[in-house]
C-alpha cells in the first residue's frame, strides 16, 4: 500500500492511475501558458525601447505594431492554453477522486468483518469522501497554479538578468527576503511548533465530536459543559498553542513577508537612483529608462507570484492532511484469501488449540481453546463477562483469524475456504442486529437476494414476526426507520432471526441475548430460536442458563480458557464454576417468583 513517507503529489499521481498522463499534460500546459503570459511584457519592453530610440519621430517606430500583435497573440494564446490545461487537470482530478473512493472502498471490502466493529462504516465513507474532495481541489486548481507559478518564477529569474542584472537583483532581493521569512515560519524548530499546533487542532475536533456524542449522558446526569474536562482542556490547549504560534512565532516573519511581498520595488528605487549617474555619463539614458520601466512593471508580478505560491502551498498541506486521514483506511488489514480454496465436507465445527489476542490488547482473549461441535449438535458457550464467548464465536465467520491453532468448518481450516462459501455455510445472529434503512422485505432478503416474496413471508412467519407485519402501515414493504416506523430491540431481533432462517445455512452462530425483550417478545424470540436451530450445527452464546440445559455440550469460558466442558448434568456433578452459576441462576429465579407473589 501507499507509503507514509511519500509526498502528497506522488501519492496522488499513483491514485490517478491511467489519468496520470492527463494530469501531467494539464500541468505542462499550465507551465506553457505562464511562459506565454510573459511574452507581452517582453513586447512592451521592446516597443518602449524602439519608441525611445526614435523619439520624437514616432513614425519611424514601424515594429511597434508588430510587437502589439505578437503581444496580443501570446496573451490570447496563453489564456486558451491555460483553460485547456485546466480542463485536463479537472478531468484528471475527478477521475483521481473517484479512484480514491473506489480503491478505498475496494480495500475496505477485503477487511475482516471485525474491522467494522471498531470502525463505523459511515465514518470510513466520510473520511474517503472528505479526502477525495480535498485532493480534487488540489489537483484541479492548486497544482496547476503551483507549476505555473514556479515556471513564471524561473522565467522571471532569466528575464531579471537579461536587461540589467543590477535592477533585476534589486527586485529579486525583496522576493528572497519574503521567501526566507516564510521558510523561517515553517522550518526548523518552528516546524515542530506548527505540527503541535495542528495536532492540538485535531485533538480539539476529536474531543468536540466526543462531547457532542455524549450530550445525552450530560443531560441525563445534569452535568454542566465543564464536566467534559477533556473537551475544555483541548480547547484551552489549542488556544494556547494557536496564540503562541500565530502571535509569538509568526508575527515578525509574517510582517516581513507581507511587507516584501507587496513591496518588491522597495530596493529597485534606491538602486535606480544610484545607477542613474552612470547611465547619464554613458549616454544610454534611453535604454536605462526603458529597463527601469520594465522592472517597475515586473516587480508587481513578483508579488502576485509569491502570493500564489503561498496559496498553493496551503492547498498542498490540505491535501497532505487529507491523504494522511485516509491512510489508516488504506492500511486496514485484509482478509487472506486462499489461492486454491477447499470445500467443506460437512457441518462440523472444530476449534484446535486456538489462541487469539486483539490488536493492542495486553492479554489474549482466547488461550488454547479446543472443542468440537458435531453436525446437528448445539454447543453453548457460557461464562463470566469478558470470558471470550463472543470472540470465539467471531472466529468462525472470520471476523478475525486465530493467531495460533485452527478453526475448522466441515473439516477444513476456515482460512482455506472461499470466503463466499464460508458465508453460505454460516448464519449469524449477533446482539447488535444491523437492519438497513430499507423495507422489511429487503432487510430479510439481504440473506438470499433471489428469495421470492412468499419465501420471505414464510421466514418472517417462522421467526414469529406476524404481529410486527400486522401493525406496520405497508406490511412487508414498510421502510424501517421512516415515518415513525421504528422497531423495538426485541422486534428488530426477530426480523434478524427471519433473515437467518431465510438464509437456511447448515451452521448457526447465535448470540441469544434477549436484553431488549419484554416477556412477550422473549417468548416469541425463543420460539424463533427453536425454529432457526432445528437440525443444524449451533454455536450459541448463552446468557441465561435456562436455554443451555438441553445443549449437547456446554463450554465454560473464563479468562479466555475453557475451564469446564460437558453436558448440563455432567457439569452440575463436577461442582465447578458452572455449578455455582446454576445455583445463582436458580436463586435469582426464586427471588423473582417470590417478589412477584408479594406484589400480588
Ligand atoms: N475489539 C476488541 N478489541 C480489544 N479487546 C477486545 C475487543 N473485544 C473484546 N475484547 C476483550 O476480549 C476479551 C473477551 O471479550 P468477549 O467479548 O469475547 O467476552 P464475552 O465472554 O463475550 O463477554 P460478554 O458476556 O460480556 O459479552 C475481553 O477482555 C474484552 O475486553
Amino acid at each position: 500500500m501507499k507509503q507514509k513517507k511519500q509526498n502528497a503529489l506522488s501519492v496522488l499521481l499513483e491514485y490517478a492511475g491511467s489519468h496520470r498522463r492527463l494530469t501531467l499534460l494539464g500541468l505542462g500546459l499550465s507551465a506553457v501558458s505562464m511562459v506565454c503570459s510573459m511574452i507581452p511584457y517582453l513586447c512592451i519592453w521592446l516597443a518602449a525601447r524602439d519608441l525611445i530610440a526614435v523619439a520624437p519621430d514616432w513614425t519611424q517606430a514601424q515594429s511597434v505594431t508588430d510587437y502589439g500583435w505578437i503581444a496580443f497573440a501570446f496573451a490570447v494564446g496563453g489564456i486558451l492554453i491555460y483553460f485547456l490545461g485546466l480542463m485536463c487537470t479537472h478531468l484528471a482530478a475527478f477521475r483521481t477522486a473517484a479512484n480514491i473512493r473506489k480503491q478505498g472502498m475496494a480495500h475496505v471490502m477485503q477487511a475482516p468483518l471485525g474491522y467494522f466493529d471498531a470502525n463505523a462504516s459511515g465514518l470510513i465513507r466520510s473520511k474517503l469522501d472528505a479526502a477525495a474532495a480535498d485532493t480534487e481541489t488540489l489537483l484541479a486548481h492548486n497544482l496547476a497554479d503551483i507549476v505555473g507559478t514556479i515556471t513564471l518564477f524561473l522565467a522571471m529569474l532569466v528575464l531579471m538578468f537579461v536587461f540589467d542584472w543590477r535592477m533585476g537583483a534589486a527586485c529579486l532581493l525583496a522576493a528572497v527576503i519574503s521567501i526566507l521569512a516564510m521558510c523561517s515560519m515553517m522550518g526548523g524548530k518552528n516546524a515542530a511548533l506548527m505540527a503541535e499546533y495542528q495536532a492540538a487542532q485535531d485533538r480539539m475536533t476529536k474531543s468536540g465530536t466526543e462531547y457532542v456524542r455524549g450530550i445525552p449522558v450530560v443531560k441525563i446526569f445534569q452535568q454542566t459543559v465543564y464536566s467534559f474536562k477533556a473537551f475544555q482542556q483541548a480547547i484551552e490547549d489549542y488556544s494556547a498553542k494557536a496564540e503562541h504560534y500565530q502571535g509569538d512565532v509568526c508575527r515578525v516573519p509574517q510582517s516581513i513577508n507581507l511587507t516584501f511581498t507587496e513591496g518588491a520595488f522597495l530596493f529597485l528605487v534606491p538602486v535606480v537612483l544610484f545607477l542613474a549617474h552612470g547611465a547619464l555619463a554613458s549616454g544610454d539614458y534611453a535604454g536605462f529608462v526603458t529597463n527601469f520601466a520594465f522592472y517597475a512593471v515586473f516587480s508587481a508580478i513578483i508579488s502576485t507570484a509569491l502570493a500564489k505560491i503561498m496559496f498553493a502551498a496551503s492547498g498542498m498541506m490540505l491535501a497532505d492532511t487529507a491523504l494522511g486521514r485516509i491512510q489508516p483506511v488504506m492500511d486496514a488489514p485484509t482478509l487472506a484469501v486462499p489461492e486454491h480454496p477447499q470445500t467443506p465436507k460437512d457441518n462440523r465445527v472444530v476449534f484446535r488449540d486456538v489462541s487469539f489476542t486483539y490488536d493492542g490488547a495486553q492479554s489474549p482473549a482466547l488461550s488454547h481453546v479446543s472443542f468440537t461441535a458435531e453436525p446437528g449438535e448445539t454447543v453453548a458457550l457460557v461464562g463470566p463477562s469478558g470470558g471470550g464467548k463472543t470472540t470465539a464465536a467471531s472466529l468462525i465467520p472470520r471476523f478475525w483469524d486465530a493467531d495460533t491453532g485452527t478453526v475448522e468448518v466441515g473439516g477444513m481450516d476456515v482460512r482455506q475456504l472461499d470466503p463466499h462459501v464460508l458465508m453460505e455455510q454460516v448464519a449469524f445472529v449477533f446482539q447488535n442486529n444491523r437492519l438497513f434503512k430499507a423495507s422489511i422485505l429487503e432487510n430479510v432478503r439481504a440473506a438470499r437476494p433471489d428469495a421470492s416474496r412468499e419465501q420471505v413471508l414464510a421466514a418472517l412467519e417462522a421467526a414469529q414476526c406476524g404481529d410486527i407485519l400486522e401493525k406496520l402501515p405497508q406490511g412487508l414493504d414498510t421502510v424501517i426507520g421512516t415515518e415513525g416506523t421504528y422497531l423495538s430491540g426485541g422486534e428488530a431481533q426477530r426480523i434478524a432471526l427471519a433473515r437467518a432462517i431465510l438464509k437456511d445455512a447448515p451452521i448457526v452462530v447465535l448470540d441469544e441475548a434477549t436484553a431488549f425483550a419484554d416477556p412477550e417478545n422473549e417468548a416469541l424470540i425463543q420460539k424463533a430460536f427453536a425454529r432457526l436451530t432445528k437440525d443444524r450445527t449451533v454455536i450459541m452464546i448463552a446468557h441465561r442458563l435456562s436455554t443451555v440445559v438441553g445443549a449437547d455440550k456446554i463450554l465454560v469460558l473464563e479468562g479466555g480458557r475453557v475451564t469446564e466442558q460437558g453436558t448440563h448434568g455432567e457439569l452440575i456433578t463436577a461442582g465447578g464454576l458452572y455449578t455455582r452459576m446454576w445455583a445463582d441462576y436458580n436463586q435469582a429465579i426464586q427471588w423473582k417468583m417470590e417478589s412477584g407473589k408479594e406484589e400480588r
